[in-house]
């Protein structure tokens, strides 16, 4: 194994959100989780690894004193804040990151470029290049996560060169990278690939992304790419390759022995004895899929009078990303179509949909998986999902079934172990529901067991140490072959 055992290499790890988002109550900073997958995935590394992790703490802070404070109560999780204005700080992450750059990602068309954005993106590259390279030593191990960063590698090639400095560089993309044309429309797509060519090795969730990226780099950049995996291009060698991201699967099984996880799952199961219970935790984003979700849910009720009152959907929305305009009219319209669905479907006896725009705590998501009879996901692109691997580690007892998208990144792997279904199509939705409900045992079981071995295989800490370790292969090696 890599960095945690035996020879001891530092680590540094680059992401836009740190694991504690810290606000502003009555005067004094509190912090608490950052939701989302990436910090799930990094968080689940922290049990075997030790790093120093580099990120926006998600509020502006001025005042020196208050930064010396909010650095101190960070520096506790190993977790140093880059600060940033507000206004720098909205245009690189709302303006750019998740206006332009993840919509394109996610292959999403009608996405309007603008250079003021654009240039608070590369400023904030900047700022996070500035703040590593005085902490990086020689030999560092320097891992850099996802599209708010795609500048970074280059950046901070050329800063710690000046410095004498010598550090390996990895970059992790969590979302999908799509095929050529998409990544086309970006007018600076150029200079975000050429920021990412100056990693040593550059990881995916899936092949197909891997395989675009390298498609792009050859079109785009006249990169040599003969050689599987291995991208050539100014005299430096990359490597790339799909590093599949995990949760800690112990975390879930350990909280479902809590015996006041246990009471909750009591009352929970009496409160829906004889009725089967759908659940679906996604953000609040359009890549979920979530008025599909909704559609395909509606359709569902129609085509099957006969389970009125005896299905249940609860689904939980996570806020996310609420400065964005596009985020905010999602939200909207999510909200008119669960009026809508259970105004039609409701009767004396309940509603068939329970829709909660709000995060839960980590005790009552993992009640709540348990509790489920079928996992509803319905991403129209989702570099992963990590849900799907969650509900699969709370299921030991109840082996309840996964509906998931086909475009879902997960769906690459889960797919054999699930039941998966495009989006779009409500008929197939609808028809992929009822057929989880009425899957015999022997079939859950032998789904269930297959997802089982995947999520207990993959863990997170299995990819951070598999990632490190080829990392730290190429900065011994840098001529190696991948
Ligand atoms: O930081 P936010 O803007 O609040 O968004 C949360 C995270 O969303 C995205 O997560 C992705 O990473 C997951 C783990 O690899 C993956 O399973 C999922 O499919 C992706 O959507 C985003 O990429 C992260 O940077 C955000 O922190
Ligand atoms: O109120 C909640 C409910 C869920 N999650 C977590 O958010 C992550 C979602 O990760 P995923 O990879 O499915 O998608 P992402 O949100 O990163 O796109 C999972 O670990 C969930 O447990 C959260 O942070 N807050």
């Amino acid at each position: 194994m890599g960095l945690s055992s035996g020879e001891k290499q530092n680590l540094i790890i680059v992401s836009n959100r740190l694991p504690l988002s810290v606000k502003r109550v009555n005067g004094s900073f509190q912090s608490s989780i950052s939701s989302g997958g990436l910090v799930t995935s990094l968080a689940g590394l922290t049990k075997s690894t030790q790093f120093q992790w580099f990120g926006w703490p998600g509020i502006e802070v001025r005042d020196p004193g208050d930064r010396d404070e909010v650095s101190e109560s960070l520096a506790a999780h190993n977790a140093i804040p880059i600060f940033l204005d507000s206004t720098l700080a909205h245009e690189h992450y709302n303006g750019f990151s998740n206006r332009i750059l993840w919509p394109i990602l996610h292959y999403q068309s009608g996405v309007t470029f603008d250079d003021t954005p654009w240039q608070a993106y590369k400023r904030v590259n900047e700022l996070f290049a500035d703040a590593i390279v005085e902490t990086a030593e020689n030999g560092t191990l320097i891992w850099v996560h996802d599209y708010h960063l795609m500048l970074l590698p280059e950046l901070l090639r050329d800063r710690l060169k000046s410095r004498g400095k010598s550090c390996a560089i990895g970059f992790s993309l969590h979302t999908p990278f799509p095929a050529g044309d998409f990544w086309r429309n970006l007018p600076v797509r150029k200079h975000l690939i050429e920021g990412l060519l100056s990693s040593d090795l550059i990881g995916f969730h899936t092949d197909e992304y891997k395989q675009n990226f390298i498609d792009t780099c050859a079109s785009l950049l006249d990169a040599r790419t003969e050689i599987p995996n291995q991208i050539q291009y100014k005299n430096r060698l990359v490597c790339t390759n799909k590093f599949i991201v995990g949760i800690d699967p112990q975390k879930f099984t350990d909280t479902l022995e809590l015996p006041k996880v246990q009471d909750r799952i009591r009352t929970l199961k009496e409160r829906y004895k004889g009725v089967k219970v759908i659940v679906g935790v996604d953000r609040l984003d359009h890549i979920k899929g979530l008025t599909q979700k909704l559609s395909g849910f509606d359709a569902f009720l129609d085509d099957h009078p006969e389970l009125q009152n005896k299905v249940v959907l609860i689904q939980v929305a996570v806020p996310s990303r609420e400065d964005v305009k596009e985020y905010q009219d999602l939200e909207r319209d999510l909200c008119t179509m669960a009026g809508k669905i259970n105004g039609k479907h409701a009767t004396p006896e309940g509603t068939p949909l329970l829709y909660m725009h709000r995060s839960v705590h980590f005790s009552e998501l993992t009640a709540l998986y348990s509790i489920a009879d079928v996992c509803l996901l319905t991403s129209t692109r989702d570099g992963m999902n990590l849900v799907a691997f969650e509900y699969v580690a709370c299921q030991r007892e109840r082996h309840g079934v996964l509906v998931l998208s086909e475009f879902a990144g997960a769906s690459s792997f889960m797919s054999k172990g699930s039941i998966s279904f495009h989006p779009a199509n409500k008929t197939e939705m609808s028809e992929a529901i009822f057929k989880a409900l009425t899957l015999d045992a022997s079939e859950r079981k032998s789904k269930y067991e297959y997802l089982r071995d995947f999520v207990n295989h993959n863990t997170s800490a299995k990819w951070g140490q598999d990632f490190t370790e080829k990392l730290s292969e190429r900065c011994k090696r840098p001529d190696k072959p991948c």
